[in-house]
Parts: structure tokens; sequence; C-alpha cells
């Protein structure tokens, strides 16, 4: 490791990793990797995508076995072989996907599976009890009785916490857990990892939100392709240097636009309204988006921006209201298919990834191709081209920085924000005149999302219109021209998104009833993605 400052030699590392390697085939996927954390501090783990973060931390969680290399938990050298061995060891761990049953309530969700507790009964008393007690030595405030897959996300990432302690976790570690986060809940949780080091628990952060790592970590190591390439007192670095060391190169962390140049509407809706078991999801939506601009819709997730893409994409059908794509209409009584938005020149990259954007089980070439799969270029004779699939995948791979570049891996064995550039490499490829994406860089390294967002400027300036959905504000910020707020089904302002500063955003996003809300993350001094904004 280059340029670390060794920890003192007196304290023992709640872990240490030695020379771990696991490789997949011939991807070595770990090298080599040493990794010490000390106990009740917070250790960032960064890297590209695909660098080899989770595949070190499903090693010390039991869900691989490394090739070689050594584990220690607080000194004593130890044989992880699943993840019930990681559990009897202290570790816990808070997955990207939560591991929830959502039909089950709070309680029996942090009782289920726990070792040695008692089989799992409503009426536990001890367990209620115990559970009570982590929410108040915590600050995890939960109602044990509320039925998981009611809770907001924030609130079911805070039942996998308790989970881990009630299993008696002294070492936690968290693969990205702001992804899903809104900035409000971000700041909630980052709060509880404070309370938590305070209390003692070790925590392995991984994130590619540099803010993140600065706001709330120690020490911070670096991978890159398999390797551990630094280490870094945060106290000692800044988000420049961490950039540069992840990926190899000075990185832009702003995005670089010029004005945007709008001209004639290539999609309008008007008075878009579409309920759903009784629950208004879209209410009285109208929208034009333009030849050159992006327009960027912020909010808290879950007030109908998954609905709204849906519908102008051809996904949900259309109760009220209409869409206008070019000359043609549509509405309930001329509905048109997603394949037929597709023919329109209306690109769709779902916010969900794995549910809508690729059938993991299909390798990649496959998921390069999906919607498009009867182009007269894929097809031969009698049966599809494979050939042509497979090289229009490797030029998307190359022209997108796909790795590996293997078009016949399953698409779910590749990191997350690989899979994400595959989905966008598909669809922004054909440069369709309109094209709408939810959370452009989830998961996805600062590299990717430099190009990325490159990548959409330069489709605007060639005169494509572009809706940008994002729970990241700094994001919608940064790439777009226009942001229009939305607020249960509702669009409740429009900001020219030179003159939009993040506090104004933040009151619309929350609308009149959750300014205190806003206006307390303001006073937060953990409250980064405002921090991190130009006004
Ligand atoms: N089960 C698997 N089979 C084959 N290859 C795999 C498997 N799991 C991971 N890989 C490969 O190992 C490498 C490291 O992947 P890993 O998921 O650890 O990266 P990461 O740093 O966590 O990336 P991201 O930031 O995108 O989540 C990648 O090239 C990935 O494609």
């Amino acid at each position: 490791m280059g340029g670390q400052s060794a920890p003192p030699p007196s304290i023992e590392p709640a872990i240490e990793l030695k020379a771990i390697s696991k490789s997949f085939g011939p991807v070595k996927a770990n090298q080599n990797v040493d990794l010490k954390v000390l106990p009740g501090t917070i250790h960032g783990i960064i890297g590209e995508n695909g660098a080899g973060k989770s595949t070190l931390m499903s090693i010390l969680y039991g869900f691989y076995e490394a090739d070689s290399g050594e584990i220690l938990i607080n000194g004593q050298k130890r044989k992880i072989h699943s993840s019930r061995d990681a559990i009897s060891f202290g570790i816990g761990m808070v997955h990207q996907h939560f591991m929830l049953v959502e039909t089950f309530t709070v309680l029996e969700n942090v009782m289920l599976g726990a070792e040695g507790a008692p089989l799992l009964n409503k009426s536990s008393q001890s367990a209620r009890e115990e559970l009570l007690k982590l929410s108040k030595e915590y600050s995890l405030a939960v109602d044990p009785d509320a039925m998981t897959g009611d809770l907001p996300v924030g609130l079911q990432q805070r039942v996998e916490i308790l989970k881990a302690l009630y299993r008696g976790a002294e070492i936690l570690i968290l693969d990205e857990p702001t992804g899903v986060l809104t900035p409000q809940e971000t700041d909630q949780l980052f709060k509880i990892l404070d309370i938590l080091r305070s209390r003692g628990v070790s925590i392995i952060l991984i994130t590619h939100k540099l803010q993140e790592i600065m706001a709330i970590t120690d020490r911070v190591s670096v991978m890159r392709a398999g390797t551990m390439v630094s280490e870094r007192e945060t106290a000692e670095t800044n988000k420049n240097e961490l950039a540069e060391l992840m990926v190899g190169r000075k990185v832009l962390l702003e995005v670089d636009k010029t004005d945007a140049n709008p001209s004639e509407i290539l999609l309008e809706a008007k008075n878009l309204s579409y309920s759903e078991d009784g629950v208004k999801k879209l209410d009285d939506v109208s929208l034009t988006l333009k030849a050159g601009e992006i327009v960027g819709i912020a909010g808290v997730s879950g007030n109908g921006q998954t609905e709204l893409l849906a519908a102008l994409s051809g996904i949900c059908p259309l109760q009220t209201g209409s869409i206008k794509i070019g000359s043609v209409k549509i509405d309930s009584d001329n509905p048109k298919t997603p394949k037929e938005f597709r023919d329109l020149s209306v690109g769709h990259v779902p916010e969900d990834r794995h549910r809508m954007g690729m059938v993991t089980a299909f390798n990649a070439q496959e998921s390069a191709i999906m919607g498009f799969h009867d182009d007269a270029a894929y097809n031969g004779k009698f049966l599809m081209d494979n050939k042509a699939v497979e090289q229009h995948c490797v030029r998307l791979m190359k022209d997108y920085d796909v790795r590996p570049e293997d078009p016949k891996l399953k698409s779910a064995n590749f990191s997350g924000g690989n899979q994400q550039k595959l989905v966008l490499a598909r669809e922004m490829d054909r440069h369709p005149k309109v094209l709408l994406v939810g959370q452009p860089t989830r998961g996805v390294d600062i590299g990717a999302i430099e190009y990325i967002h490159k990548n959409l400027i330069a489709m605007r300036d060639a005169g494509s219109a572009i809706l940008v959905v994002s729970v990241e504000l700094e994001e919608i910020m940064s790439l777009s021209d226009r942001i229009l707020v939305m607020f249960e089904g509702r669009i409740v302002g429009e900001v020219d998104a030179k003159e939009a500063d993040a506090r104004q955003l933040g009151l619309l996003m929350g609308n009149a009833g959750a300014q205190t809300e806003a206006a307390s993350s303001e006073n937060n001094s953990n409250n980064i993605h405002s921090e991190e904004i130009p006004a």
C-alpha cells in the first residue's frame, strides 16, 4: 500500500485482512488485499466499479471463501465459511438490497434467524425488551409492531442495523448504504453511525460518494482493479486526491456545460393522472421537453417520479391525460406499447436496473439489446444473429467502459456500477430524440459519473430532450437546465437551474408541510448534500 501512515502498533485492529485473493474464472476480483480496521472507527472503502470492494466484504461476511489469505478478528485468526460464522464472530452486514421479509413486523424481522433466539414468537417479551433497549441505546427509534414493508426505506435500513446489533454485531459492514436514501435519511443514518462509533462499534463503509467519506470516516482505503492501492487518514486527504487515487487520473468533479439552447417541443404531457389501488400516484402532471435541454426532476423518492417515467415510456397505461411525441398523440383511447414509444425515439433508463433494466439471468449481450432484439441488425435468416449481437455488445462495452469486457458473462455477475453502465449504454447509444433517465449514476463510480454526465450533455447539445430523475440533488442541480419538483404525484414547482439553491429545492421537495425537516437539516452539520452544492 502506498503512502499510508500505519495505525499505532498498540491498538489491536478489530479486523485484519492479510493477502486476501479471490478469482472468478479469469477475473481476479481481489489480489493480495490487506486491510486493517481499528476498533471504534469508521473505515471507508472506495474504488471504481468492479474494483473488488463487494467481493472483499462478501469474503469477510462468509458469502465467498477466499482462494488464499487470512482473516483476523480482534487479533484471533478466524475461518469464515458462512455468514453464520461471521455473525458468531460479531460481524453484521447491511446489504444494498435489504434482506427483510416485508410481510413481517419489525420485531419478527429482527428475531428471524437470530442465533440462539427463541423460536419466532410474536409475543416474545424478552426479544421485544431487547429490541427496545437497543433502539434506545443507539437512538434507532422504530415501532416493533410496524409492518416492515410499510416503512420508508430509511426505517427499513434501521431495522437491518438493529437486526445486526440484536445478533451481537460489534463490526458492521455497510455496502453503499445511502444509494436509496433521501438526503434527510442520509443525515439520520450518519448520526446513527456516529453514535455506534462512539459506543465502540467498528464500521466499514463502502460508498462512491466522496463527500460521505469526508464527512463521516476516520480512515479510507482505496481499491483499484482488485488491489488495495492506498490508504489515508481522512483528515489528511481531500476529495480530489481520493478521486485521483481511485481512477488513476484527475477527475472533473463538477459538471462542465454551456447554457442550453432549447428549440422545438419534442414531448408534451398534459394533465397526466394515474392511480393504483385507489392511491393517486400522478396528479394532473403537465410538462414539456424541448430539443436541446435537460430537465431534472427533484423530489424525495416515492412522490410519483417512477410512475412519471413509466407513463412517459409507455410502461404504465395512461388513465387520464395525454402525451404528444412529435405529431403523435397518445391517450387512453389511443394507447401505445413501450415498443411503440421506442419506435417514436423515446429511450428509457429505468430507476431499478435489476427489476426493469435487465434480466440478471441473461448474459451481457442479451441485456445489451433488450427491447431492440427484433431489430433487423440482429436477425439472421431464421434465428438471432449472435455474432452481430456480440459485436454490438463488445462495442458498447468499449465505448462505455463496461468491465469486464465479456459479452457472455451473466448480467448478475457484473458489479452494480457496470450493470448500470451497460443499461445506459444500450439506451444512449441509439441517440433517441427523447431520453428518460432514472437515477443515472446510482452505484456508479466517479470516473464513470463524469463520463455519463459528459455524454448526457453531448446528447443534449446534439438536439435530444432529456428528462433526468435523481434523488441526488447535487446531480439534478448541476446537470439540469430546468428543474421540476415533484411532491405527492404533483409538480409543485419549476426552477431555473442557474438560480436554484438546495435550500429552496429542499423546501419544495418537502412541500410546505415538511419545511421544518428541511430547515432542521439545514442546521445539521452532516447535511452534506446541500453543503456541497454550488449556489
Ligand atoms: N459471482 C461472480 N462471478 C463472476 N464474476 C464476479 C462475481 N462476482 C463479482 N465478479 C467480478 O469481480 C469483480 C469485482 O466485483 P465487485 O462486485 O467486488 O466490485 P465492486 O468494487 O464492489 O464494484 P461496484 O462499485 O460496481 O459495486 C468484477 O469484475 C465482477 O464482475
